[in-house]
């Protein structure tokens, strides 16, 4: 039974302390760190790319969940590799030949992570499914923090879920306290968050919430 991995994004910190804001976010109990890469070529905003991953991991003893939103992510699986990224999560959309991505993803070092836009069918990564780590569902138009959750890619998770009971399935965008049942429920296991976990009062109990409700729901589905 896969269980709760929390994952803040750190596209909703403060990008002039950032090392310091990793260590709040692991301070507060999250599992993973999300770092959104951005290249405005495949999204319209640019963020931050391996040079920064490789400093931050110099300070930090972290598992670091690096969502490529980049074209071309052939491109840049050594450098994350070498820059001590954990996870390397590319977009189906983005690449010709998933299977190889991941080969050389693995050959690095890395996990391996699909991801996937809102629009994008689920049936895209089904036969990838036993050899990614994780697939991300999207859960937004990805490229900016602070969007509404977009409840009807659950189907998508779900389907996924039912077809890979061990996967790790993430899921980002505009997930928060109101909506993190509907996550849950369908089958997500692990729950990336900006805006609702850093401007959250209370961080670590909405981080807490957020573990509670996953695992609660991957018991009740591994009973079925
Ligand atoms: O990948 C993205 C946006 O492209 C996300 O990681 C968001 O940054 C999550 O932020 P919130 O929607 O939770 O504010």
């Amino acid at each position: 039974m896969p269980i709760a991995k929390i994952s803040p994004s750190l596209l909703s910190g403060d990008f002039g302390i950032l090392a310091a804001e990793c260590k709040r976010m692991v301070s507060h109990g999250a599992d993973w760190l999300h770092m959104d890469v951005m290249d405005g070529h495949f999204v319209p905003n640019i963020t931050i790319g391996a040079p920064v991953i490789s400093c931050l991991s110099k300070h930090l003893d972290a598992f670091l969940d690096c969502h490529m939103m980049v074209s071309n992510p052939e491109k840049w699986v050594d450098d994350f590799a070498k820059a001590g990224a954990s996870l390397y999560c590319f977009h189906i959309e983005a690449t010709n030949d998933a299977s190889a991505l991941i080969d050389k993803i693995h050959a690095a070092g890395m996990k391996a992570g699909v991801a996937v836009k809102p629009k994008t069918p689920i049936s895209t990564v089904m036969e990838l499914g036993h050899k990614m780590d994780m697939c991300l569902v999207m859960t937004v138009e990805p490229g900016f923090g602070g969007q509404r959750f977009m409840a009807e890619c659950m189907p998508k998770v779900k389907e996924l879920r039912a077809k890979f009971p061990e996967l790790d399935i993430e899921v980002d965008g505009g997930i928060a306290l109101e909506n993190i049942d509907k996550a849950a429920e369908a089958g997500a296991n692990v729950i990336v968050a900006g805006t609702s976990i850093f401007k959250a009062e209370d961080i670590t109990g909405t981080i807490e919430t957020f573990r509670k409700k996953v695992n609660e729901e991957q018991a009740l589905l591994a009973k079925k």
